[in-house]
Formats: structure tokens, sequence, C-alpha cells
């Protein structure tokens, strides 16, 4: 079995009095893919945000491949390895699809061509037709596969894809969950929170599912999705 990437440990997030995450422990292995679920405000987000570090965790710890990443800033963690996308594509919106691949590529500083290494980014999104246009320009999942296309410039050990999907018709969600599966295949650990349901159990090989703030349920998907707390959950009985 291969060796734990994502360790968190314990994670709690307080928004003022509310407590949106509880004490969450979550464990992700090199190369998994975990389907994030739960019902529209159980704290999926607010998770993510704490393991990127756009949010700072009240509580807890969270190590990726053995570093401490408690305290760093977003982009300190993306260098040890961690890329995330965001609900709402981010992207700079005055430079063309090319540059806003450049941007995370020289960050990264791995590339002896950044341009090469960008357009090679946008061709594993299949947008390097593209790479001249504004985002303005682009369909919604152009937009989704550019901001994917960021992530994977930074050549991450973990992409947290945060609902990539929302949005799509059925071919274009096929289509990501084609990319994640070759980007997968190269190696990088997913986490993909979700809400279409086909596209998780036809992604993760496990499923984290949360219900207000806390982890009820961490398995293999048939599994998990037969418990009775995971159906109740989904039905509104909690
Ligand atoms: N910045 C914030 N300030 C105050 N409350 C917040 C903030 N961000 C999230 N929350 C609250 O924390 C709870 C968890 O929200 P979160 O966005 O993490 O849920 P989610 O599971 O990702 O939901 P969704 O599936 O709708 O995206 C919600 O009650 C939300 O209103």
């Amino acid at each position: 079995m291969s060796e734990v990437l994502l360790k968190a440990e314990g994670v709690g997030k307080r928004f003022g009095g509310f407590v949106a995450l509880h004490q969450v422990d979550i464990e992700l292995r090199a190369g998994e893919r975990l389907g994030l679920i739960g019902p529209n405000g159980s704290g999926k987000s607010t998770f993510v945000n704490c393991i990127s570090g756009d949010f700072a965790a009240h509580d807890g710890k969270v190590t990726l491949g053995g570093a401490v990443l408690d305290g760093l800033k977003p982009h300190r963690r993306a260098r040890l390895g961690l890329a995330r996308t965001f609900q709402l594509p981010q992207p700079f919106g005055s430079l063309s699809v090319l540059e806003n691949v450049r941007v995370p590529v020289l960050f990264a500083g791995q590339a002896p061509s950044a341009t090469a290494r960008a357009l090679e980014c946008l061709e594993q999104v299949e947008l390097a037709g593209k790479a001249d246009c504004l985002p303005k320009e682009l369909t919604q999942v152009e937009l989704r596969r550019l901001e994917l296309a960021r992530a994977i410039a930074l050549n991450p050990k973990l992409l947290i894809a945060d609902e990539a999907m929302a949005g799509l018709s059925n071919a274009e969600v096929d289509q990501i969950i084609a990319l994640l599966f070759r980007l997968n295949a190269a190696g990088t650990a997913i986490i993909m929170i979700e809400h279409i349901m086909r596209a998780v159990t036809a992604f993760a090989e496990r499923l984290v599912v949360f219900v207000a703030g806390r982890k009820i349920a961490d398995g293999p998907p048939r599994a998990v999705l037969a418990l009775r707390d995971v159906e109740d959950a989904y039905l509104g009985r909690q």
C-alpha cells in the first residue's frame, strides 16, 4: 500500500460562535482518489479551505508528505505539492488563457520553458486551441478546464477539485472525469468534492461523508452509500 500523503488530524473551524467543522480526521494515501460528499453547508469547502490555507483552522494539525502545513499561506502549501480549484473559477481576467497558466508554471519554477510547459498543461485539458483567448471568451466547461490546467501547472501531489463539474452537461461532466482520471494515472492524488453523485461514484475509490461539520462515514463507496446515516443525511432526516 502506498504511503500516507495527507494527514489531517482534529481539524476544527468556527465562524464566530458557529462551529463549521468539528475535529475532523482524514488520511489520504499517495495517488488515492477520494470523494468528499455531504449535504449543502456540511463543511466540505470549509475543510478544503483549512487544508489549502485559504482559511486558518482553529484546531488540528495537517501534514502533506510529512511536512507540517499549519500556519503556512496557500502559496507555501502549493509549493509543497497541494493544488486546488475553486467552485467559482478564478482566472486573471486581463491575461490570456496561456498567460493564466504561465503564472503557476513560473511559480512552480521547474520548467525550462514556462511557455512550453503552460501549453503542455493546456493540451492536457484540451484547451491549447484557446491559448490566446481571454477567459471571458471561454465557455463554462472551458473555464473549468482552465482552472484545472492552472492547478496541474503546479505539479501537485494532491489536487483538490471543489465542485469542478457544477452546472455542466452530462457529456461535459464525463470530459472532466476523464481528465481527472488521466491526472490520477500520472500519480496525483485527488480529492473530489461533488454533488453530482454519478461523477463521484464513477471516480472515487473511497468516500468520506460530512454532515453538519462532522465526518460520519469513510470507506468504499458502495458500503458508505448503503449506510443508514448517509441515506438519512441525503433525505434530510438528520
Ligand atoms: N466565511 C464564512 N463565514 C461564515 N460562515 C461560513 C463561512 N464559510 C462557510 N460558512 C458556513 O459554514 C458552514 C459550512 O459551509 P461550507 O461552505 O463549508 O459547506 P459545504 O459542505 O461546502 O456546502 P456546499 O455543498 O453548499 O458548497 C455553512 O453553514 C456555511 O454557511
